[in-house]
């Protein structure tokens, strides 16, 4: 656990921050190449936090480049795993040295809580990236049972240049995710940090090149989805794109691809997940707390957040009730504060929308078990809405806020109807004390990752990623996410040209 400090000590470290301003490209903090900039502002309070460089495709011809260049010369590709390796550990440790400023950078650019940022987002940083490096130095290439007359390797190669858009709900983890396996596989990266939340991975960039990753491996180009994420996804020397965030977004580089190098597209999307909670679970304390884990974490600001609570008509009162009196003890306020378990949202535009929903919800006369309102323009209360249809727009559409939507069923079969009855299929939980019933549910649901008596995503040793419209192309984390960042390659070596006593 990681040690918090008080809210005396957060205020003191964000009154003394120096924030990056400008990207990072082939080693050097750079402003963009149009001289623009654009504002950066804390959400919890509306400060202005920095001017960014507001980069275009220019900036992203040149960092494209200087991550060619040093992929070509092997400056990083061809080096030994294990220097590699050693490398990333060291990057791990100086951000271990410098956990709470990038806590308290993450905070304020994003509104998150600081005791998520102090106890997820920045250990999981260096968790995710050390396992990778870890494991790059342990993986053994294939040969293939060809016969005696030919030899056949089977090795994996670095993909190449890496374009990584990331969204604003877990800047440092979703860089993790991608640059973990990326930069232990030899690739280079062009990273676009979400424009709301550049901060930490222009940082993070800084220590990396500190801590000895070479110059044009490791670029961050500031900016917009238009003028930024569009010129990377399009651009004809880029081999891949990894991807978080909005489906609609994610459709986008699908065809920036199919319109430009057929580059590989790997995409981590939304979700409407299903917390199904049977009629025999146990121990319905714990069910709550799950559940409000999965509803209302990260502000719910998370694509496996559990927003549709599916449960058994025989315990659905005794369940609600509890969950009630959980959620209504989430404090909710200053970010920086760590007794706070929720923030404020990511910003005006996405306040509105999940403000939008309360009142939606209301008018169409769901009852309001808790919340349906908003505190000082920017933060959303923990809501709950009972009586829910499962064609309602509650139950359908990503809300990507504190709302859980509660769908009573009178069986399994309905449960699980309902459950895959979405687009999407990212995550899902189950809540029954029959294993039997709770594995044959896990089985039966459309989703990358279900859980089975608890809300989570699994850890760095499981592939998380999406069936349906949440995800397309590959997983993040485990082994698995190392295979999105490198190419199959096939040597065939034809034994039976030379004769036995040819030998020598
Ligand atoms: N799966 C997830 O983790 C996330 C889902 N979302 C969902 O998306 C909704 C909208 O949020 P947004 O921030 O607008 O998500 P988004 O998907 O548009 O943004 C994610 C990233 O894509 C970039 N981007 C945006 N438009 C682009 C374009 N035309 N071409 C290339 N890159 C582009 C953004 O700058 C950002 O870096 C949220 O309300 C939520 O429902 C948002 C963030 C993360
Ligand atoms: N929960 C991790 C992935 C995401 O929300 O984007």
């Amino acid at each position: 656990m990681a040690d918090l400090l008080s809210l005396e000590d957060y205020q003191k470290i964000a009154s003394g921050l120096t924030v990056p301003t400008q990207s990072f490209i082939d080693g050097s903090f750079r402003p963009a190449l149009s001289g623009k900039t654009f504002t950066s502002t804390n959400p919890a309070t509306g400060e202005v936090l920095a001017q960014i460089a507001a980069c275009n495709s220019d900036d992203v011809d040149f960092a494209v480049a200087k991550a060619r260049e040093a992929f070509e010369d092997g400056r990083w590709s061809k080096l030994h795993p294990t220097e590699r390796k050693d490398v990333l550990l060291n990057f791990c440790r100086l951000v271990t040295e410098y956990r709470h400023e990038l806590a308290v950078m993450e905070s304020l650019d994003s509104g998150k809580p600081i005791a998520d940022c102090e106890t997820i987002d920045v250990p999981e940083f260096t968790h995710t990236v050390a396992w990778h490096a870890e494991a790059i130095d342990k993986i053994y290439d294939q040969t293939a049972p060809v016969g005696n007359d030919a030899v056949s390797l089977i090795v994996r190669e670095p993909i190449g240049v890496v374009g990584a858009v990331l969204p604003w709900n877990f800047p440092l983890l979703m860089l993790a995710w991608k640059i973990g396996p990326a930069l232990a596989a030899g690739c280079s990266l062009v990273i676009k940090p979400a424009a709301q939340t550049t901060l930490t991975a222009l940082r993070i960039a800084e220590l990396a090149s500190q801590a000895g990753v070479p110059d044009g491996v490791f670029n961050i180009v500031t900016g917009s989805g238009r003028d930024v994420g569009e010129p990377l996804g399009k651009h004809m020397d880029v081999d891949m794109v990894a991807f978080t965030g909005s489906t609609d977004t994610g459709r986008r580089f699908l065809r920036y691809a199919a319109d430009s190098n057929l580059k590989k597209v790997v995409l981590e999307l939304g979700g409407k997940n299903p917390c199904i909670v049977l009629d025999d679970a146990e121990n319905l304390d714990y069910v709550a707390e799950q559940v409000c884990a999965a509803a209302f974490w990260n502000m719910g600001e998370n694509c496996s957040a559990g927003s549709r609570l599916i449960v058994h008509e025989g315990i659905k009162d005794e369940l609600l009730a509890r969950i009630k009196a959980l959620a209504a003890e989430w404090q909710i306020g200053d970010p920086l504060d760590p007794a706070n378990q929720l923030g404020a949202m990511i910003d005006s535009g996405h306040f509105a929308k999940v403000a939008g929903y309360l009142e939606q919800g209301k008018a169409a006369g769901h009852e309001v078990v808790l919340g349906g309102e908003t505190k000082d323009g920017i933060y959303i209360l923990p809501t709950i809405f009972d009586g829910v249809s499962p064609e309602d727009a509650l139950a359908r559409e990503e809300i990507f806020g504190p709302v859980l939507s509660v769908i009573t069923v009178s069986s399994y079969d309905e449960a699980i109807a309902i459950a895959n009855d979405t687009e999407y299929g990212l995550a899902a939980s189950v809540f029954s004390a029959n294993a039997a019933k709770a594995l044959r549910a896990a089985r039966a649901i459309r989703a990358g990752t279900v859980t089975v008596n608890c809300f989570g995503e699994g850890d760095i040793t499981t592939p998380f990623g999406g069936y349906k419209q949440s995800g397309f192309g590959g997983r993040d984390n485990s082994i698995h996410a190392h295979d999105q960042y490198t190419e199959l390659k096939t040597i065939w070596v034809d034994l039976s040209v030379h004769a036995p006593d040819d030998r020598g």
